[in-house]
């Protein structure tokens, strides 16, 4: 193993084997002990897509949440799941049938395409042209938008579904669903995420479905692997330590470094880890 490939690793907290029961348990005592250190706080919500990780992140948010109710008494806590469809959802179905495995305490549906629209039109008024792949990035940063907006009226934390495998690519939007107060899968490679759900019970398509961030009009449903040019077997491998091809082992190292950025917060001068 390289240097940079073990600095990875250590950044990212994988690990080459692990315990599905004791992952899962790791992750809702996490949210449960979170939620316990800041009473004010009382709601879970997490934008549902229909894609495995939001699914796993749901289904353990909704865990936790009702052992945190047993444990303290308090019935005020709650976890609230909505869906963010821009118009209508090409792949909807998946997404309802994600709600009803994971019966959160409350639904929502809220349409992001109005706001979007809008947005892009005052853009365009102003001359500036807005690319398909950046209405992308806006359509997951109004997400973000959306499940804040809820967070705020309800004592509440927005949940993250991003891990190892998003994390060391940087694929995800900045300050879009990048942006979460806590991430309960942080440290799991894709493949891990799989096994969790797996040992969850959960329908076995909901961890088979190829993983889009269906973000762009123009090419629905496109894989993250074929946007990211590296598919989620090597990188699971890198993030194990194993060897993979070069190309591979290449282009993940060029998108860790050149997605340094979003791994931090807002740079200022005191911050040198951009000079490495
Ligand atoms: N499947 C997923 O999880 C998922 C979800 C959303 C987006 N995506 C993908 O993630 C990618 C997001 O696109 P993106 O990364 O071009 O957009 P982004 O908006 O996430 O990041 C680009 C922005 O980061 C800032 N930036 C760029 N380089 C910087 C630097 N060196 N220092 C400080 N700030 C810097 C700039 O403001 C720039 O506009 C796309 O490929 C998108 O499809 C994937
Ligand atoms: N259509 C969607 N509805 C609700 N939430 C969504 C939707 N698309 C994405 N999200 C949220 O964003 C993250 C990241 O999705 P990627 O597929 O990894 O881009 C997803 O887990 C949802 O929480
Ligand atoms: O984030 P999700 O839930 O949309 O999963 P995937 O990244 O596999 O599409
Ligand atoms: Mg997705």
């Amino acid at each position: 193993m390289t240097t940079l490939q073990e600095k990875i690793i250590s950044e990212m907290g994988t690990r080459p084997q692990i315990d599905a029961q004791e992952e899962i348990r790791k992750s809702i005592d996490f949210i449960k002990d979170y939620l316990k250190q800041f009473p004010f706080l009382k709601t879970l919500v997490l934008g549902i897509s229909g894609g495995q990780d939001s699914t796993l992140v749901g289904k353990l948010a909704q865990l936790a949440i009702e052992e945190v109710r047993a444990d303290t008494g308090d019935e005020t806590y709650q976890f609230i799941a909505v869906r963010l469809p821009y118009g209508v959802q090409g792949d909807e179905r998946d997404a309802i049938e994600v709600m009803e495995w994971i019966e959160p305490d409350q639904e929502m549906v809220v349409n992001i395409k109005g706001a979007v629209d809008s947005v892009v039109n005052e853009l365009e008024k102003q001359g500036q042209i807005v690319s398909d792949f950046n209405k992308g990035n806006i359509k997951a940063r109004q997400r973000m938008i959306v499940q804040y907006a809820i967070a705020g009226d309800n004592q509440g934390v927005v949940l993250g579904s991003d891990h190892a495998a998003e994390s060391v690519t940087g694929f995800y939007t900045k300050f879009g669903d990048g942006a979460a107060d806590i991430m309960p899968l942080f440290r799991l490679n894709k493949r891990q995420g799989a096994e969790l759900l797996k040992e969850l019970d959960s329908p076995e398509h909901f961890y088979t479905k190829i993983p889009t961030a269906d973000l762009q009009d123009n090419r629905p449903a496109l894989s993250d692997e074929e946007e990211l040019g590296v598919n989620y077997e090597h990188i699971d491998d890198y993030l194990e330590g194993k060897e993979v091809p070069e190309s591979a082992k290449k282009r993940i190292e060029q998108l860790y470094l050149t997605s340094q950025h979003k791994r931090h917060l807002p740079i200022n001068l005191f911050d040198g880890f951009w000079k490495i």
